[in-house]
């Protein structure tokens, strides 16, 4: 949508029920009982109003949790089960179980769905990124409804999306969505956490930024969920800042929130979007190490149009792979750009402080690159 300097919530919700692709999230907490197992009527409830949307031309990407609230039970666990390993194991058992029942489910109004398993390394790689992106692409060509989570089982501990709030944004920008809409077991977003006297239900959000300051939020309540409502403010801002407004409602509202019905919480998104590949890097991963720019590679940097040439840069930190996202810092230790790095961290102290004529010259026709390419590079 265009981004008016005065949107209503009106414009917003019209937005959301004339968008032609839409990514919905759905929680674990949806699609659980109270016991934490998932629960076969929310799922197939929840496919039926999804369903609809499809079968009215929309294209839809569905993020789903559940993997592990499915693979459990069929385990022999009483409870989710709470250690890494374990979790990564019951992932491994309850995707197959899910996905099984998402086919019957669609399958009911002749619709298919297809599997797409991301962990965040795979986001953060130029060539995985293509991937996906065209993958997504093609399923939506051929009227699938791609039903997207987090590769659990292989999602190493200390780089993983852990919630899928943050994973259904990058989603959504990838595939350029026109609307986010996050379903959960609350109905709206609140002031402060719903069970807090007081608490007021917030129907629209005009800058999502701001309103972060405004309201109390706190992680999950239920036990089955991961994220709680941290997590979903942080993806609707992701998305608000692609150009993408975003619904926040429970699972049982999810027909009336795609049909543009004031239900829950919309957000409006609060810039024009931008280029997804960008917005990606910005908000993918953390960074695994930093490249110090000299003052001149730093005006440069913030200038906006350059890439960060090996001549301008003091100092390289932490251990990384080409390809992964490095901060791009001042002599001063102040973040300026996030970028993917154009060389393992190993190779670049070599480089450091050398024109591309002589990286050519000392080093060879491989190193004559910029450390990260202004393509991959995003100011913060
Ligand atoms: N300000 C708030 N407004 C609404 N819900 C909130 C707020 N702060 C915390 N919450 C909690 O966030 C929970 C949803 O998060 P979570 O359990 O992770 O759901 P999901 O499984 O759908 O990701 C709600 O059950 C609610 O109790
Ligand atoms: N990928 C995990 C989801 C983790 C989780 O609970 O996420 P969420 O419900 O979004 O807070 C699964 O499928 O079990």
């Amino acid at each position: 949508m265009t981004v008016a300097s005065k949107v209503t919530e009106a414009d917003v919700r019209q937005t959301v029920a004339g968008a032609r692709t839409i990514v919905v999230k759905v929680g674990s907490s949806s699609l659980t009982r109270s016991s934490g197992h998932l629960d076969a009527a929310k799922l197939d409830a929840l496919a039926a109003a999804l369903a609809q949307t499809a079968l009215m031309g929309a294209r839809v990407v569905l993020v789903s949790s559940g993997a592990i609230a499915a693979g459990f039970g069929p385990l022999g666990f009483d409870a989710r089960p709470g250690d890494v390993a374990t979790q990564q194991a019951t992932a491994a058992v309850g995707q197959g179980l899910l996905m099984a029942r998402y086919e019957t489910a669609f399958g009911r109004f002749g619709i298919r769905v297809g599997q797409i398993l991301i962990t965040a390394e795979d986001t953060i790689r130029p060539q995985q990124y293509r991937n996906v992106q065209r993958t997504l692409g093609r399923l939506l060509d051929l009227g699938v409804v791609p039903i997207v989570n987090e590769n659990d089982s292989l999602a190493s501990n200390e780089i993983r999306f852990g919630d899928n709030d943050r994973l259904s944004a990058l989603v959504a920008n990838l595939v350029r969505a026109d609307a986010l809409v996050l379903l959960t077991d609350v109905d709206a977003l609140y002031t402060a956490p719903p069970s807090q006297p007081g608490a007021r239900r917030v129907g629209f959000v005009p800058d999502v930024v701001a309103a972060m300051d405004d309201v109390t939020v706190t992680g999950p309540t239920s036990g089955v969920g991961t994220g709680g409502m941290v997590t979903k403010l942080e993806a609707a801002r992701v998305a608000a800042v692609s150009g993408i407004p975003t619904v926040l409602t429970c699972a049982s509202n999810a027909g009336p929130a795609l049909m543009g019905d004031p239900v829950g919480t919309v957000f409006a998104p609060v810039k024009q979007r931008g280029s997804s590949r960008r917005l990606w890097i910005g908000f993918a991963a953390d960074p695994r190490g930093t490249l110090v720019a000299d003052a001149g590679a730093a005006k440069a940097v913030r200038g906006g149009r350059a890439s960060l040439l090996a001549a301008g840069v003091l100092e390289v930190r932490g251990a990384f792979s080409a390809g992964d996202p490095v901060w791009i810092d001042d002599e001063a230790g102040d973040h300026l750009a996030r970028g993917l790095a154009g060389f393992d961290s190993e190779e670049i102290p070599q480089m450091l402080g050398r024109t591309t004529v002589q990286l050519r010259r000392f080093l060879g026709d491989e190193y004559a690159h910029p450390l990260v390419h202004r393509d991959n590079l995003v100011l913060v």
